[in-house]
């Protein structure tokens, strides 16, 4: 399995490193984000959001399991599906996973069976203190693909 990790020490670059990712995403992209409670996973997003040149704040969306924010350079749908918890019910995920935007989801395994199979996971895991590891799976070609031109092309070492 492709897989690609880097650790960061404090939450700015966790940020920029998601703000770089976002320089690499296209329409239709997915992106699921696991980690612990505290783990940096909003992080992440606002460092997506302001990659994609979003001005709006964003914050978890726990309670509406879906946010949008449209004044970037691509649409981005962040979904926290946390309180889904293991439904069976297909609640309509396909319009924005096929859609125009990209797709960042928190706690995509609730979701598992509804995620489409060619997507990013991305795990972040809480080391110590500040320290975190960011951990690229990709899966299908165009993740792959996406995850090298990232760590290469932009000097992140795998
Ligand atoms: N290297 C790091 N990367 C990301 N966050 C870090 C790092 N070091 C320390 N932190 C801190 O960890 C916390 C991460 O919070 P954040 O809200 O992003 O996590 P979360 O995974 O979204 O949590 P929750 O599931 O509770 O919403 C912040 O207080 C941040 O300052």
């Amino acid at each position: 399995m492709d897989q690609f990790e880097i650790k960061t020490t404090n939450p700015e670059e966790t940020g920029n490193m998601a703000m770089k990712l976002a320089q690499h995403l296209q329409a239709g992209d997915v992106i699921t984000l696991e980690g612990d409670l505290g783990a940096g996973k909003t992080t992440f997003v606002k460092g997506l959001a302001k990659g994609l040149g979003i001005g709006r704040t964003v914050n978890s969306p726990t309670f509406t399991i879906m946010k949008e924010y449209t004044d970037g350079r691509l649409p981005l749908y962040h979904m926290d599906v946390y309180r889904i918890e293991n439904s069976d019910e297909d609640l309509g995920f396909d319009e924005f996973f096929d859609g125009d935007g990209v797709t960042v989801v928190e706690w995509a395994h609730y979701i598992e069976d509804q995620l489409p199979e060619e997507r990013l996971d991305v795990f972040i895991r809480y080391i110590q203190d500040n320290t975190r590891s960011l951990i690229f799976r990709p899966k299908g070609k165009r993740y792959i693909k996406l995850c090298k031109e990232f760590f290469t092309d932009d000097g992140i070492s795998d």
